[in-house]
């Protein structure tokens, strides 16, 4: 079964608290936050308060993708922000062994995250040092972008890497997934699937929840 995580970039930000809820009634498993700096990614999303006021109000696993230049600089207010995993990006961050380090000596789970472009070979080194691959099936910076296919060939490969030498380590999926490509990504050996649009933006977002766990 797909541990689910709608991303929040999708909620409606007026109504947070009720988004929130409506989640927690859900069978979401985590939330998903994007947050953007306008530096690595064309796009500034929110940050530290906005974690702050959604950890207050669920106790699901808050899973915190960091798509911004220098993290070292914020992971630690992140995590006392409520932050359960903290994601930073293998483009980000020249000493990625050391972003890695920091945030696990804050205790919680660590993730990398990898752009289209950037092969797998990139975090080989450090498979056996974090708790989760996140593969961007989009360019970051924005929500509501289709699904880049080869992003399934992609899982594949990191999939086969992953067994070999790290089986712990979770595949995390995130952009343009709905119901209609979350079949062949979880087949493709996705374990985590974020999705945002096709979740806040259908008529139930519950029964998307629900269809999307569903998905073998
Ligand atoms: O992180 C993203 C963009 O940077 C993702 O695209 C976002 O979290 C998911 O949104 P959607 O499901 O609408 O593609």
């Amino acid at each position: 079964m797909p541990i689910i995580a709608p991303s929040i970039l999708a909620a409606n930000f007026l109504d947070l608290k009720n988004e929130c809820q409506r989640l927690n009634a859900s069978e979401a498993d985590w939330f998903h936050l994007d947050v953007m700096d306008g530096r690595f990614v064309p796009n500034i999303s929110f940050g530290i308060p906005i974690v702050e006021a959604i950890r207050k109000a669920t106790t699901k696993t808050l899973d915190v993708h960091l798509m911004i230049v220098e993290p070292e600089k914020y992971v630690e207010d992140f995590k006392k922000a409520g932050a359960d995993s903290i994601t930073v990006h293998v483009e980000a961050c020249p000493h990625l062994h050391r972003n890695i380090q920091q945030i696990k000596n804050l205790g919680i789970k660590v993730g990398v995250a990898l752009n289209p472009h950037t092969p797998i070979c990139m975090i080989e080194n450090v498979l056996t040092d974090i708790d989760m691959v996140l593969i961007m099936s989009v360019n970051p910076g924005f929500g509501g972008q289709s699904f880049i296919a080869h992003s399934l060939i992609k899982i594949k490969e990191l999939k086969q890497k992953i067994n070999k030498i790290a089986p712990q380590v979770l595949i995390e999926v995130d952009g343009g997934i709905s119901l209609d490509n979350a079949s062949a990504v979880m087949h493709s050996g996705a374990d985590v699937l974020v999705a945002g649009s096709s979740i806040f933006h259908s008529k139930s977002p519950e029964e998307t929840i629900h269809q999307l766990k569903k998905i073998k």
